[in-house]
């Protein structure tokens, strides 16, 4: 279960030379099982807003919630999953999974038992005596994406996730994660530049303004596009409909910001 409530949150960047208001007056919510995504220009907040979210930094005024604990509290099971894996180079794809669970706990024989069938899903289990040096990078998203499920987090934080891959294994990654997080009904919130990826993983699009970033707009994703993959997703008219007017609106507010 995850109902996330981001209520009139502002933060503000104070360091002993300046201080940088970096969001203004944020509110939304995010139901259980929804996937949202964030796009905003350069600057506007993004990042901010998921380590926000995922209580590494505590806002300025205003609160965030997940299922009313707030998400700087340690119970608050919050997995994330950024543009860089971060694995241990020194660990074996499997002793980098389970140390992850281990940290957090989460290593139940069921947990164990469901991170081996996560790493079939992504088509990994031949790798697991392998080091991280031995992967291509699409190999080790999807051994982070494993890691970051295994612990069974309650909401799923994506941080650019996809940017640092090649075009085809990007397309292929989103496709593997979508059917993955849709099958296992999370909860997640994703961080993109990528107009196209956003509409073509979420139920919403939220859009954020030119710093000091607000919610300029929400786009609700249409039905056909939220049912099928977001491979699929990419050849439909409604696709290239919502494509174009995101597009307009983010350089309107490009434009205004200069
Ligand atoms: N630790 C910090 N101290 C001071 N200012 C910061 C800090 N981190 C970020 N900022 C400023 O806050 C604003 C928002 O930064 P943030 O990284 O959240 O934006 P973003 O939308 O994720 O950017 P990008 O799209 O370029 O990745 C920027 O102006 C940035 O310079």
């Amino acid at each position: 279960m995850a109902d996330l409530l981001v209520d009139d949150v502002s933060l503000t960047y104070v360091s002993k030379k300046e201080a940088t208001s970096a969001l203004v007056d944020i509110s939304f919510t995010v139901k259980d099982g929804e996937f949202i995504s964030i796009l905003g220009p350069s600057g506007s907040g993004k990042t901010t807003l998921l380590s926000l979210v995922a209580g590494i930094l505590s806002p300025t005024s205003g609160k965030i919630t997940l299922n009313g604990v707030p998400t700087t509290s340690k119970h608050a099971n919050i997995g994330y999953m950024l543009q860089q894996d971060y694995l241990f180079p020194w660990l074996s794809i499997e002793a980098n999974i389970s140390l992850g669970q281990k940290i957090l706990g989460a290593d139940s024989k069921d947990s164990i038992e469901q991170a081996k069938s996560l790493l079939e899903q992504v088509g990994l289990t031949d790798k697991l005596t392998h080091y991280p040096s031995q992967l291509s990078g699409g190999m080790r998203q999807r051994v982070a994406l494993v890691r970051m499920l295994a612990t069974n987090p309650s909401l799923l934080l994506l941080d650019e996730p996809f940017s640092a891959l090649d075009y085809q294994t990007k397309l292929k990654l989103e496709d593997l994660v979508a059917t993955i997080l849709k099958e296992k009904q999370k909860t997640a919130i994703l961080v993109t530049h990528d107009i196209g990826e956003a509409i073509a993983m979420s139920d919403r699009v939220l859009l954020l303004s030119a710093r000091p970033g607000r919610i300029a707009k929400i786009f609700d994703v249409p039905k056909e596009i939220r049912e099928g993959l977001p491979f699929e997703a990419r050849q439909l008219p409604s696709y290239t409909e919502l494509f174009n007017e995101i597009w307009k609106e983010l350089e309107s507010l490009e434009a205004n910001s200069t």
